[in-house]
């Protein structure tokens, strides 16, 4: 029982009170994450089944950390828990249910893009203007009601939950809501709102389904509560309906997804449905030092609506805030560069110390470019992911169209790439028959000789008879096998090598890197399932704030704050503190929306431990022009008491680094070296490549690397990669399978 002697009082007592309802609203910092992590600990230890526990989590990154601390008290019992984000966890069950719901098990998840081209295609095939039907616009609006668990039928009927403007200027969203909803169906699809409402339908019509999974989650808990929407929060109820074990931990000053159909009435409705509720207040913050803690108090005491806590630190005082004025974004870039590397410095810290936080994804730029100018090695964290490149796209449209045939969207990406003579006409048809007829368009494909689709047809007809022989593969082997089969029998593999541009050369690796990912899940223990299906499972409810590529080395952290949300770093620089940026120009017309923003505010203060940085730019390009820009005011809202202003002009220790001359170089790591070989010409034919006698000391042939020399052979399971070390390009792993060899002699 040693985890408890490492909580206070408050934080014990929310441990050990394991039955009936309870809720935790607490400010941030204060040990809500680590009361549900001991919590189940704690369950766990008084004999309570790991598969009786569901914990739903922020991100699947955050469950998995929980999963480690857990697994530290009570050991490898922490890994048969339910946890992970709503929609993780609900497609698991989904697809052990979903047949009973009219959907395959194997059903595809359409991500944003996914369901933004669907809807560009239906607001095209019903003639509507696309300036005014934007797929965002029209998404947004169809997410909004599907959170509510307003379904297409009510939504046509009832004229006033549709927005504002939609009677006067955007009449069709209704419509377009049925044929996407329809759409989305027969193509066995589920976008991720339909995953929690489909969710709620299952356990609405089938009580034995709901009475099931009564019986399984005997403890239901919910981490960061204050950001759950109507659909999240009635899935909880049903769920906990049985046995009202259920704890939830959340922070309404820390509410920040309302454009998301986050909703704070949940909070107020958990009161009204458990009138025999246990709060737990927790008020001593154990994050950050009294300074930070005092700056961000003053800031979210500006909000009307909040319950009231007080929030306070016994950690040292501390760093005073410090505020860099820059006079142009990328002087801003400039200068947090050198405040990372000269605290770093004198501290003695590592990268991995520091996060930089911005307003939105687009203003890592600046950062960036700073950053790499200081050699400063940086992660990203979201933006655009790995996940979203055209040619990973495209692979997983082959990967996805194989396990389910209906998959519209994946099936219009693939069908004439690589070239194969079905133009965009073909396609119409092919569309227009399946809609006309009822059909999907796989159903209309693989038919199409009987259709009469000319010499297309034949070409359809060739390209169904693949799919089919890939759902073969699939069937029979891992995702790794199966993927690597299908890369290559797809003729996407032909068609990037065939591309000898260095762009085209980076796809080629990108889609190694892909089946390296692959191959990771499939070596990975803890993944009981190692299909197919389950990687694509696995991939497509990755968050934003999961994207984190795990490298080795120290990095800046640098990210949207709402990916940042429950993380903490030693030192965190809010950037772009500017009017119009921060708050949002778009958050500016009500209070309810200023004063999200201020909670997203407070949110990235909150993050800091030791010490916070603001800065801003009194000048910055913005959609290409030079705007000048003004200090956000929620800068001036922070005590200026715990303010420590840093001017331009009376920069300081900057000035010192602004002009040193380079020492930095020593730290740097040396830049990357190019990655085609330079002044090479294939000597050879590389397609019968025969390299299951390749060896260490071998000499080898790559026809875009060139010549090199392996250093070493790696061997897992039935994967072997081979490390060589090309002249003038550097060392590379080559999956063999996969990687076009020639030996030469040694
Ligand atoms: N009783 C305690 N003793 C020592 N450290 C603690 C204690 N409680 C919490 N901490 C530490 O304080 C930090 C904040 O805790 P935690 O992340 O659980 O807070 P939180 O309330 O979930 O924050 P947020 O609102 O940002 O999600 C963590 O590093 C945690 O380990
Ligand atoms: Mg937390």
């Amino acid at each position: 029982m040693d985890y408890l002697k490492l909580l206070n009082e408050s934080q014990r007592a929310a441990v050990l009170n394991t039955e009936g309802p309870c809720m935790i609203i607490a400010g941030a910092g204060s040990g809500k994450t680590r009361v549900l992590t001991y919590r189940i600990a704690h369950l766990l230890e008084k004999g309570v089944d790991p598969f009786n526990i569901l914990s739903l989590t922020f991100t699947n990154r955050a469950a998995k950390e929980m999963r480690g601390r857990i697994e530290k008290v009570v050991g490898p019992e922490a890994k048969n828990l339910w946890m992970g984000t709503f929609h993780s966890v609900f497609s698991r069950i989904l697809r052990a249910e979903a047949t009973k719901i009219g959907y395959p098990s194997h059903f595809t998840i359409y991500d944003s893009d996914d369901s933004k081209t669907l809807i560009r295609n239906i607001v095209k095939e019903m003639n509507l203007d696309d300036k005014l039907y934007k797929p965002n616009v029209v998404l947004g609006r169809i997410s909004g009601a599907k959170n509510k668990l307003i379904s297409v039928a009510q939504y046509l009927r009832d004229a006033s939950i549709q927005a504002d403007d939609e009677a006067a200027l955007r009449p069709k969203i209704g419509q377009i809501f049925k044929t996407y909803q329809e759409r989305c169906f027969k193509a066995g699809a589920m976008d991720f709102d339909d995953l929690l409402f489909n969710t709620n339908v299952l356990f609405r019509d089938h009580v034995d389904v709901l009475n099931k999974y009564q019986n399984i989650f005997k403890y239901v808990m919910v981490d960061e509560y204050q950001d759950t929407n109507y659909s999240q929060y009635l899935i909880t109820r049903k769920l906990a309906a049985k046995d009202r074990n259920i704890c939830v931990v959340g922070d309404d000053a820390q509410s920040i997804y309302a454009f998301r159909g986050a909703d704070i009435t949940n909070i107020l409705n958990f009161e009204r449905d458990y009138p025999e509720l246990a709060v737990f207040k927790l008020e001593q913050n154990y994050r950050s030092t009294q300074h930070i803690v005092k700056a961000a108090n003053s800031v979210i005491k500006n909000n009307k609506a909040q319950l009231r806590k007080d929030v306070f630190s016994e950690n040292e005082e501390g760093n005073l805030v410090d505020v860099i004025k820059a006079s142009s974004d990328n002087e801003e870039g400039k200068l947090v560069a050198h405040a990372i590397f000269e605290e770093k410095m004198n501290q003695h810290l590592s990268y991995e110390d520091f996060a930089i936080l911005y307003r939105t994804n687009a203003q890592s730029r600046a950062m960036e470019e700073a950053l790499r100018k200081m050699n400063i090695k940086y992660r990203i964290v979201g933006g655009l992911s790995f996940y979203q490149r055209k040619e990973i796209k495209d692979l997983i449209s082959y990967l996805r169209l194989s396990i389910n045939h209906n998959d519209e969207q994946a099936l219009r990406r693939i069908i004439n790439y690589p070239k194969r003579g079905i133009g965009d006409t073909t396609v119409e048809k092919l569309i227009v028959t399946a809609n006309d007829t009822n059909h999907s368009i796989w159903e209309v494909v693989s038919h199409a000789t009987q259709l009469g689709m000319g010499r297309a047809g034949v070409a359809i007809d060739e390209f169904a008879t693949k799919i089919k022989s890939f759902a073969v593969v699939a069937q029979q082997k891992d995702a790794f096998e199966a993927a690597t089969y299908i890369a290559k029998h797809s003729g996407l593999v032909d068609d990037l090598y065939a591309d000898k541009t260095v762009e085209g050369l980076a796809r080629y690796e990108n889609i190694q890197e892909l089946l390296n990912a692959i191959k990771e899940f499939v070596d990975d223990p803890e993944k009981e399932d190692k299909s197919l299906p389950a990687f694509l499972q696995d991939i497509a409810l990755l968050t934003d704030a999961d994207t984190k590529k795990e490298e080795e080395g120290e990095y800046v952290t640098m990210m949207t704050i709402h990916s940042a949300k429950g993380l903490e770093f030693r030192n965190v620089f809010i950037v772009g503190m500017e009017e119009n940026l921060f708050p949002s120009q778009m958050m500016l017309s009500s209070r309810a929306d200023l004063e999200e923003e201020r909670r997203l505010f407070y949110v990235a203060i909150t993050r800091a431990e030791k010490k916070l940085t603001l800065s801003y730019a009194t000048s910055r390009y913005q959609w290409g022009n030079l705007r000048s820009a003004e200090k956000s005011r929620f800068v001036d809202e922070i005590d200026p008491t715990y303010l420590n202003f840093k001017f331009g002009d009376e920069r300081g220790p900057f000035e010192k680094v602004l002009q040193r001359k380079t020492p930095v170089s020593q730290l740097i790591t040396p830049a990357k070296k190019p990655t085609v070989a330079p002044n090479y010409t294939p000597s050879a034919d590389f397609t019968p490549s025969d390299t299951s006698n390749l060896q260490a000391g071998m000499r080898v042939e790559h026809p875009k690397f060139g010549f090199g020399t392996v250093t070493k052979m790696d061997t897992q399971g039935n994967s072997t990669k081979a490390i060589i070390e090309f002249e003038g390009v550097g060392e590379k792993t080559l999956l063999l399978s996969f990687a076009k060899l020639k030996v030469h002699a040694s």
